[in-house]
C-alpha cells in the first residue's frame, strides 16, 4: 500500500492542508475535483521534491526517504501529454530502460510489451511523434509495464482521446490487475472501472467509492530491479538534427580556433623586438651615397656601387655639419664572388684550433655568401685590439669560433670603367687570398649588417684601407665579359670608393636621415635601424588589421554558436525534465551535460591542436609550441565555458506548463 500523509502544498492560496490518502496495492484509484483543486500538482509531487511542497511517504509501511530511488523501481509517471524522450526512437526508449535495468531486449520482446497495449504493427523505428496522443500514453504504460513498474500514474490518461482510443484505454487499464493505478479524470467511463474515487474538497482527499476489497489483490513476488543511470552511456540518444547541432559547434569551435593561428603567429612578428632594432650599430650608422641615374628600388648599400658617383667636398661638409653628425666614413666590401657577374663563388675554409678543416661553398648566384666589412672606431662593438670579428650569422653557418682561423680568396676592387653614355661603372676585380684569425664571434644585438649581407668577416678600417691600397697595377685583373666590353669603349681608372656611412648620434638618427634625403634627389640613404622601424610599423598594423578582421568573422562565429547551443539546450528541456520523472537524479543529469560538455571539448581541443601542429610545420616555426598550444586550450576552453553558461542559462529558465485543454 502507498500511504502519503500530511500533504502540505501552497503556492499563492493553500492547495492542501495537512491532507492524507491511500492506494491499495492492485486497485485503480481515481482522483476527481475541480479544476485547480490540485490534482496534478498532487500526482507530480509524488514524483518530484519541491520546496513548496510536504508530505510523508511510506510504501508498504516503509518511510520513503530516497523518492528519486523510489520513483525509479516503482513508479511509471504518464502526463497529460503523453511526453516521450524526443531524443529517442519507440525502439530506443525500451533499450533505454533496459540498460538502466542492465539487461537487452529484442525487437520481437517489445513487440510484446506494445501489443499488450493494444499497440500493433507499430513502426519502432519511428519516433513515438507519429503516434496520436492516446497510443503514445498506451506506449507509456506498455514502457512501465517493460520496467516492471508497480505503481502507473496517469495524469487525465483520456484527455484529448476520441471515444475509440478510450475504450482502448479503458481495456488497458483492466488488464493490468497486479498494478496499482493511480490516475485523475472526468470521464465517466473511465472511473466506472476504478475500484477507489478520491475527491479534493476543502484541500483535503475525500473519499467517494472505495472497492478496494472486491478487487482481486495479487501478491507482489517479482524482483525489484535497481535502476541504474549511466551519464556516459545516455550520450548516445540524440535526434539526427541534435547530431548535426552538436557536429556544427565543433565545425564553428575549430573554425575560431584556425582564424587565431594566423592571427597569434602576426601578434609574434608584431611583438618579436629584432636585436638589430636596439642594437647601437643600426641606430648610428647611416648608409650615404650620391647616385647616377635612376633608382629602381630600394637602396641597397655596398651591392648598389655600380651606379654611386663622387660626392663634391661642400656637399659632405654640409652633410657633416647636420646636428648630431659625429663623422662620414668611407665604406666598402670584399665579397667572396665576382659582384660584377655573381659567378666564381670561392670556397670558404674554417681550420679549428685542433687544426680540422671544413671546407664550405656558397652559391654562386646569390648574394647570401661571407664577406669582408670594414669596422670604425665608433662602433661599439671594437674593442680597439685591431682584432677580426665575425658576425652571429657567419659564426652560425659555418660553425666558426673564436680562435678560429678562416681562408678564403676575396675579390677587391682594381679598375673601374667609367663611361659617359652609361650611369652604371664597370668594376675590375683582383683574387687576393687571406687567412684571418677570428678574435671574436659578435652578438646580433652589436654588430651591424646590410640588407644583402649577414655573414660577415670585420677588419678594422685601417687594416680595409691597406688591403685597398695594396692593389696595383701588376695585379692580375678578372677580365669578365662586362669587364672586356667595356674597355673596348673606355680607358680603366683606379677604383674609387663612393659610399659612405655617417655615425650619428642616435637621437639624430632619424632627423639626419630625413634632412639628406631633402637634401638632393640623387642621394640615397639607408638606415637599419630605421627599415626596421618600417617593418615594425607595418607589421603592427597588419596584426590590427587582422585581429579586427579575424574578431568580425568570430564574433558572427561566437553568435551562431551560441544559437547552435541555446536550440539545442532548449530541445533538451523537455528531455531533461522527464528524466527527472523516471527519477534521475539532477545531478546525473548534469554529469550527463558535463560528459557531454567534455566531449565537445576533448574533439574541439584536440583538433585545434592538431590544427596548430599543422600550421606550425606549415610555417616551419616550433619554437613558440607552447604559445599555439595553450592559446588553442584557452579558446577551447572560452568556448567550453560559452557552452556551459548558456546550458545552465536554458535548464534554469521556467519552463511553462503545458496542459491539454480538456
Ligand atoms: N509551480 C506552480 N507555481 C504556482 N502555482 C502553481 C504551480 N503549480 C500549480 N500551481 C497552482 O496550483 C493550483 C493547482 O493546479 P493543478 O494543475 O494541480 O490543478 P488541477 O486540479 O490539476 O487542474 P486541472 O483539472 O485544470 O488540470 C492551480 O491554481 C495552479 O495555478
Amino acid at each position: 500500500m502507498l500511504e502519503v500523509k500530511n500533504i502540505n502544498i501552497s503556492f499563492q492560496r493553500n492547495i492542501f492542508n495537512n491532507a492524507n490518502i491511500k492506494f491499495y496495492d492492485s486497485c485503480i484509484h481515481a482522483i476527481v475535483g475541480k479544476s485547480g483543486s490540485g490534482k496534478t500538482t498532487f500526482l507530480r509531487s509524488i514524483i518530484q521534491d519541491s520546496s513548496r511542497v510536504q508530505m510523508e511517504i511510506s510504501y508498504n509501511e516503509e518511510v520513503i526517504s530516497e523518492k528519486d530511488e523510489f520513483v525509479r523501481k516503482h513508479i511509471g509517471y504518464v502526463d497529460q501529454l503523453g511526453s516521450y524522450f524526443p531524443n529517442m526512437s519507440i525502439k530506443q526508449h525500451f533499450s533505454f530502460y533496459a540498460k538502466m535495468k542492465g539487461e537487452k531486449i529484442s525487437v520481437h520482446d517489445i513487440n510484446e510489451f506494445l501489443s499488450r497495449v493494444n499497440l500493433h504493427h507499430v513502426n519502432i523505428k519511428k519516433s513515438p511523434s507519429v503516434l496520436s496522443i492516446g497510443e503514445r500514453k498506451r506506449f507509456l504504460i506498455a514502457l512501465s509495464l517493460y520496467c516492471d513498474k508497480d505503481i502507473i500514474i496517469l495524469d487525465e490518461p483520456t484527455a484529448s482521446l476520441d471515444k475509440k482510443n478510450i475504450a482502448l484505454l479503458k481495456e488497458v487499464l483492466l488488464s493490468l490487475k497486479d498494478k496499482t493505478i493511480i490516475l485523475t479524470t472526468h470521464t465517466q467511463e473511465i472511473l466506472e472501472i476504478c475500484d477507489v474515487v478520491y475527491r479534493i474538497e476543502n484541500q483535503q482527499f475525500e473519499c467517494e467509492k472505495n472497492d478496494n476489497d472486491k478487487s482481486k489483490k495479487e501478491n507482489k513476488t517479482h524482483e525489484i530491479k535497481n535502476y541504474r543511470f549511466s551519464p556516459i552511456k545516455y550520450f548516445q540518444y540524440k535526434t539526427p538534427i541534435q547530431w548535426i547541432q552538436l557536429i556544427g559547434m565543433i565545425v564553428i569551435s575549430v573554425f575560431i580556433l584556425a582564424q587565431s593561428l594566423p592571427l597569434i603567429q602576426s601578434f609574434l612578428i608584431a611583438n618579436t623586438i629584432n636585436p638589430q632594432v636596439t642594437n647601437q650599430s643600426s641606430k648610428e650608422m647611416i648608409f650615404l651615397r650620391n647616385r647616377s641615374g635612376q633608382l629602381y628600388f630600394m637602396y641597397d648599400p655596398i651591392m648598389d656601387c655600380y651606379n654611386s658617383k663622387p660626392f663634391a667636398r661642400q656637399e659632405l661638409d654640409k652633410i657633416e655639419q647636420l646636428e648630431g653628425v659625429k663623422t662620414i666614413e668611407k665604406i666598402d666590401m670584399f665579397p667572396l664572388f665576382n659582384p660584377s657577374t655573381y659567378e666564381n663563388c670561392e670556397k670558404f675554409e674554417v681550420i679549428d684550433e685542433k687544426g680540422n678543416m671544413q671546407t664550405y661553398e656558397f652559391d654562386s648566384y646569390g648574394s647570401r655568401a661571407p664577406a669582408i666589412y670594414p669596422y670604425y672606431k665608433y662602433n661599439s662593438f671594437n674593442d680597439g685590439d685591431n682584432g677580426i670579428y665575425i658576425s652571429s650569422m657567419l659564426s652560425k653557418m659555418c660553425d666558426i669560433q673564436e680562435g678560429d682561423m678562416i681562408k678564403a680568396k676575396w675579390y677587391i676592387p682594381k679598375n673601374q670603367y667609367i663611361r659617359n653614355d652609361n650611369p652604371y661603372r664597370v668594376i675590375s676585380y683582383v683574387l687576393k687570398e687571406f687567412e684571418f684569425k677570428v678574435t671574436k664571434v659578435l652578438k646580433p644585438e652589436e654588430e651591424y649588417t646590410t640588407p644583402s649581407h649577414d655573414m660577415i668577416v670585420y677588419i678594422p678600417y685601417s687594416m680595409y684601407n691597406e688591403i685597398l691600397n695594396s692593389i696595383n697595377q701588376d695585379d692580375k685583373e678578372i677580365m669578365s665579359s662586362n669587364v672586356i666590353r667595356a674597355s673596348e669603349k673606355v680607358d680603366p681608372v683606379p677604383y674609387t670608393v663612393d659610399e659612405y656611412v655617417i655615425f650619428v648620434d642616435e637621437d639624430y638618427a632619424s632627423d639626419v636621415y630625413n634632412a639628406i634625403l631633402e637634401m638632393d634627389d640623387s642621394y640615397d640613404v639607408y638606415s637599419t635601424y630605421m627599415s626596421y622601424l618600417d617593418i615594425d610599423a607595418m607589421q603592427r598594423e597588419a596584426f590590427q588589421t587582422k585581429l579586427i578582421s579575424t574578431g568580425g568573422i568570430c564574433g558572427i562565429g561566437i553568435i551562431a554558436f551560441i544559437t547552435i547551443q541555446y536550440f539545442l539546450m532548449k530541445s533538451r528541456k523537455e528531455e531533461i525534465e522527464l528524466l527527472r520523472n523516471n527519477g534521475i537524479k539532477r545531478k546525473q543529469i548534469y554529469q550527463s551535460i558535463l560528459f557531454e560538455n567534455g566531449v565537445y571539448f576533448i574533439v574541439t581541443c584536440g583538433i585545434g591542436l592538431l590544427l596548430s601542429y599543422l600550421y606550425q610545420s606549415y610555417i616551419e616555426d616550433f619554437t613558440n609550441v607552447l604559445l599555439f598550444s595553450g592559446v588553442i586550450i584557452v579558446i577551447s576552453f572560452v568556448l567550453l565555458c560559452v557552452n556551459v553558461i548558456v546550458s545552465q542559462f536554458i535548464l534554469k529558465k521556467k519552463k511553462r506548463v503545458r496542459k491539454v485543454k480538456l
